[in-house]
Parts: C-alpha cells; structure tokens; sequence
C-alpha cells in the first residue's frame, strides 16, 4: 500500500480562534474515508485546509510525499493534483455540461474523448448539450463529480455532496460514486455528518468531536470498539447503565451478570458504564429481567423499542415486528452480546462523559 497522504499536527484557526487541533491521519493510495462529526466540529475547514484554502497555523500536509502547505509554505490550489465536489454542486450555470466537464482540462488535445468517457462513467450519456439547470440534482452531482475527475487528481474531497438530495437518492448515488471511485482507483475523503452515509461510503471513518480526531478506523471497528464514551454514543445507537466489575471478566448490572469475549483490567468493585446496543437486547419470556415499553417505531421488518428498567434507566432494543409490543407492556429481556463496550465510570463526575452531540 503506497502512502498518498499525510496529514501532521494540522493546527487550523480564523482569527486567532483555534478550531482544529493537532489532528493527524494518513490515507493510502486507492482508499475512501470519511471525516465524520457533529456541525461545527471542524471537518470542512480541514477539507479545505487539504485542498489549499486554509493555511495552517501549524502541522504539514503532504500528497505523495510532496510537501503541500505548512504554517510558512503554502502550494497553490491548482498545483495540487486535487479534485473537490461541493454540496451544492457549483457548476457554471450559462456553460453546458460538456464545457462543465472540460472546463480544467481545455489545453488537453483529445478532450472530447475524456467528456464523453466520463459521461458514460456517471451515467449520464448524450447529456453533453445541456444546461445545469436542465438536470435533475443528482445529475448535476454526477456532473460535478466528473468534473471533479477529469484532470485525474490524485485526491478528491467531496464536502457533504449527496446532502442536498433526498434519502432515497443519496444512499443510491453514494453507493454508485463509490463504485465509479474504486473502479477508477481514485482515492477520496467525504466530509459528512450523516453516519450511515460515511460507514457505506467509507474504507477508514474519522470521528472529529471540537477540532480534535478522537478516532480513525473501520466503520466495523468504530462500532463494536469505540474507544470513547463520546464515539460510542455517536456511532450507532445505543444506551450505558451502570455496573460493577464482578471479576475480569464479567460485570454485575441491573441486567444480571453480564460477561463478553473480553478480559478487563480493572479491579473487583470498580464502577463501570456498559454500552448496550439495540441489537444487543433480545426478548425473553423466561427472564426475571422485565423492562416496561415506553416507546416504539415501527420501522418494517423490525420494531425499535425503548425500555425502561425497574431503576429508570433506559435502553433500546430492535425487535422482529411479528412480535408487537404495545407502549406499557412488560416483557422479559436478556442482553446477549458476544463482547462488551466498557468505560471506567470518571471518578470525578465529569459531566462531559455521557455528553453526546444529540444531547448537547
Ligand atoms: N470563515 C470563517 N471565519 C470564522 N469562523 C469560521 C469560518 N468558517 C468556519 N468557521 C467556524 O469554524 C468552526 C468549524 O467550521 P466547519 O465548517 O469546519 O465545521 P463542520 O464540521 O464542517 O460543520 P458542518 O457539518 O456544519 O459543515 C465553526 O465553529 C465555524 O463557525
């Protein structure tokens, strides 16, 4: 795997204001990620920082081992070899796709060919005379996408480009821009703050909390083995109750012993916060666990369900629709998870430990 690029200490600021800090990851040569975060949390202004138009108030950024910008050295824009899409697509409105798409590459000699491959390549054929605003939103994308592609950038970013259009049609266009991407071999960093968009999307997810990189990792790996209380609350759903280390490697709750593929570090009796995911929470009719339903969503094959406990704590639970419980039902419930998310309950009562972005 060949290192494409570097991103060090990246320090980034607007009028003295820091907002990223010290962030630092590298993405090699044919990889997709994602920056994933809250609004605000700094994600676009690294982007932009990637692409050329922020300076670094300290940090480097390298592409192929070329040095791109530093707190002193800035490599323009255009001398890059990077490609970027925007969420509202930015296409010249009085030019036709066709000139669109060629509109970065008019020195090239045999440009109506590479027009015409990358209007196949998205799917979008004999479009070439149009005007933008004769496409549909997801074509323009497509538009800007091969527009984005046609002077073959090393790296392209694509700042929340499937945003503007409906669920239906992002998850679809996602799914094919993907595809167009490791079909041409063509790495990229998608800024978004949808989280099933950046798993689907995504080899490597970057969770971003106030500037900071809080982890860089699978989709896989950034659900089951958060390695915060902060990106276990914002990757998937999921609820903590508290417990108490019974030994190594099984915890006393409110839901019984609960034990995982897992051995822990702390002593017998240390307070615990376990994360429970829906999927973590099956029905049992046998159970001396009985949870109330105080909530449900109908969402097809299955129901999502929030029970309460007897202590008044909360969890969810995804469960076969056929089953049907009704708000106020009472039902046996066991935790069946074959490993166990666990955090070290702050001794401190440090408040921002269970603060999520849904909350705040
Ligand atoms: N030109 C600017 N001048 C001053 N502050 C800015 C400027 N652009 C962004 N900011 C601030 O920097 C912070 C990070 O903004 P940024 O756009 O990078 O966040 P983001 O994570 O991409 O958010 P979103 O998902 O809402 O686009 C925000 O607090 C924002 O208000």
């Amino acid at each position: 795997m060949n290192l494409l690029l570097e991103v060090s200490q990246l320090k980034l600021a607007y009028q003295q204001q820091v907002i990223v800090n010290d962030l630092s990851f590298h993405i090699n040569d044919g990889d997709i990620c994602s920056l994933l975060g809250p609004s605000g949390c700094g994600k676009t202004t690294t982007l932009r920082a990637i692409a050329g138009f922020e300076n670094p108030l300290g940090g480097e950024i390298r592409l192929d081992g070329r040095l791109l910008s530093t707190a002193t050295e800035q490599l323009p824009p255009e001398q890059r070899q990077i490609g970027m899409v925007f969420q509202d697509y930015a296409l010249f409105p009085h030019l036709t796709i066709y000139e669109n798409i060629a509109f970065g590459i008019k020195q090239k000699r045999n440009k109506g060919a590479i027009v015409k491959r990358l209007l196949e390549m998205v799917n979008l054929p004999g479009m070439d005379r149009r005007y933008p605003h004769e496409l549909s939103g997801g074509q323009q994308q497509r538009v800007a996408l091969a527009r984005a592609m046609a002077p073959e950038p090393r790296l392209l970013l694509l700042d929340e480009p499937f945003s503007n259009l409906d669920v239906d049609l992002r998850r679809r266009l996602s799914q094919e821009v993907r595809e167009i991407l490791k079909e041409q071999k063509i790495s990229a960093i998608l800024v978004t703050h949808d989280q099933e968009e950046a798993f689907a999307f995504s080899d490597k997810v970057g969770v971003i909390k106030e500037g900071n990189l809080l982890q860089w990792d699978t989709p896989y790996e950034l659900y089951h083995e958060p390695n915060s209380p902060f990106v276990a609350n914002f990757i998937g759903q999921g609820h903590f109750i508290r417990g108490q280390m019974n030994d190594a490697e099984s915890i006393t709750t409110e839901l019984g012993l609960l034990a995982g593929n897992r051995v822990f570090n702390w002593p017998e009796g240390t307070p615990v916060e376990v994360l429970l995911r829906p999927d973590d929470i099956v029905l049992d009719e046998t159970s001396d666990c009985i949870a109330t339903v105080v909530r449900k969503t109908f969402m097809g094959a299955v129901s999502q369900y929030q029970l309460q406990l007897p202590t008044g704590s909360v969890i969810e639970s995804l469960i076969p629709s056929h089953h049907d419980l009704k708000l106020g039902d009472r039902t046996g419930i066991r935790v069946e998870a074959d490993h166990l998310v666990v955090f070290a309950t702050p001794t401190d009562g440090n408040p921002e430990f269970f603060r999520t972005y849904r909350e705040s």
